[in-house]
């Protein structure tokens, strides 16, 4: 899939890693819908990336992705603005094991609900043009976290529906690929500011400072160059892209109902 004349929503792509979706996309071509609770940083992020990739090629919409009224109403915003919808970047996302519901809820409820609302415009069975869905899931999805084990829980649920849904969409003619982001530790505020986030597990706090040692430390830039493949390649679905320090590999998985 080529990215020109695409349109893409990005949620939590105010800072970090969605920031960083955000600008690769624009960069190759596609307009782009920045969703996120953060109303000051969304607002200055598209006034800087309309100044450099056009005016109206990108649109900050202020939206908490726990809502599905919110939700809905960026989503459709969006379809009026750009005539559609082709990606969706599930990325808005938190580590915070002492308000672990909430984790739950933002990282593995609202990606299954983004994804529902965005099938309702994109899928070919509702008169949508097809495209993908990538989610930003984790190591932590692949390996364990013992530092974050609700956080590991919810990146372990993504994955599970990612496959899933990629299956389910080629069997129902849905035209739309799941594909998942699998990185390290990245540079970002989530992991510069993790005082009192990790409750009952603050003792294991030494232990996450050893893995970010041990695995290293990814850059914003090099998560979102790797969107790239996930998105134009036709023939990735149901990937989890595992990305390291030293590089990247497609995870495999057992395959049972064969
Ligand atoms: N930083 C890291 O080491 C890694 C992060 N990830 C994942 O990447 C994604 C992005 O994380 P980072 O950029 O590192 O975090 P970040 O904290 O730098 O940025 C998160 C963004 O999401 C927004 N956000 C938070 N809650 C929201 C909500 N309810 N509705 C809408 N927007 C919301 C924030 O305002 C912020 O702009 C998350 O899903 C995270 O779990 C995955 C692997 C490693
Ligand atoms: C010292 C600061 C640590 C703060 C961590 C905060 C957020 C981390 C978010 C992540 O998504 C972490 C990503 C990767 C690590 C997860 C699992 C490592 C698996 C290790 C293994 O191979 O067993």
């Amino acid at each position: 899939m080529a990215l020109t004349g695409k349109s893409a929503v990005v949620t939590g792509a105010a800072g970090g890693i969605g920031k960083g979706l955000s600008e690769v996309l624009l960069r190759n071509g596609a307009k782009v819908a920045l969703l996120d609770v953060n109303e000051s940083a969304g607002q200055s992020l598209m006034e800087s990336l309309n100044q450099k990739h056009g005016t109206g090629s990108a649109l900050f919409l202020k939206c908490d992705v726990e809502s599905e009224e919110q939700l809905r109403a960026a989503f459709q915003k969006a379809v009026e603005t750009f005539g559609g919808i082709d990606i969706l970047c599930n990325n808005a996302g938190v580590m915070n094991e002492t308000a672990w519901e909430k984790t739950v809820s933002i990282n593995l409820m609202s990606v299954i609900r983004a994804s529902y609302i965005a099938l309702e415009h994109m899928s070919k069975l509702n008169g949508g043009r097809g495209g993908v869905i990538v989610q930003t899931a984790s190591m932590a999805g692949l390996g364990p976290f013992p530092s974050c084990p609700v956080y590991t829980a919810t990146k372990s649920g993504v994955v599970g529906f990612t496959r899933a849904m990629a299956v389910a969409s080629e069997v129902s003619g849905y035209g739309i690929r799941f594909n998942a982001l699998c990185p390290t530790f990245v540079q970002t505020e989530m992991i510069t500011n993790i005082s009192g986030k990790l409750g009952q597990f603050t003792h294991l706090t030494g232990m996450a400072v050893k893995l970010t040692e041990k695995l290293g430390i990814l850059s914003v830039s090099e998560v979102a160059e790797s969107l790239l493949e996930l998105v134009t390649d036709e023939t990735k679905n149901g990937e989890a892209l595992m990305i390291l320090t030293q590089g990247k590999a497609y995870m495999q998985f057992p395959s049972l109902s064969k």
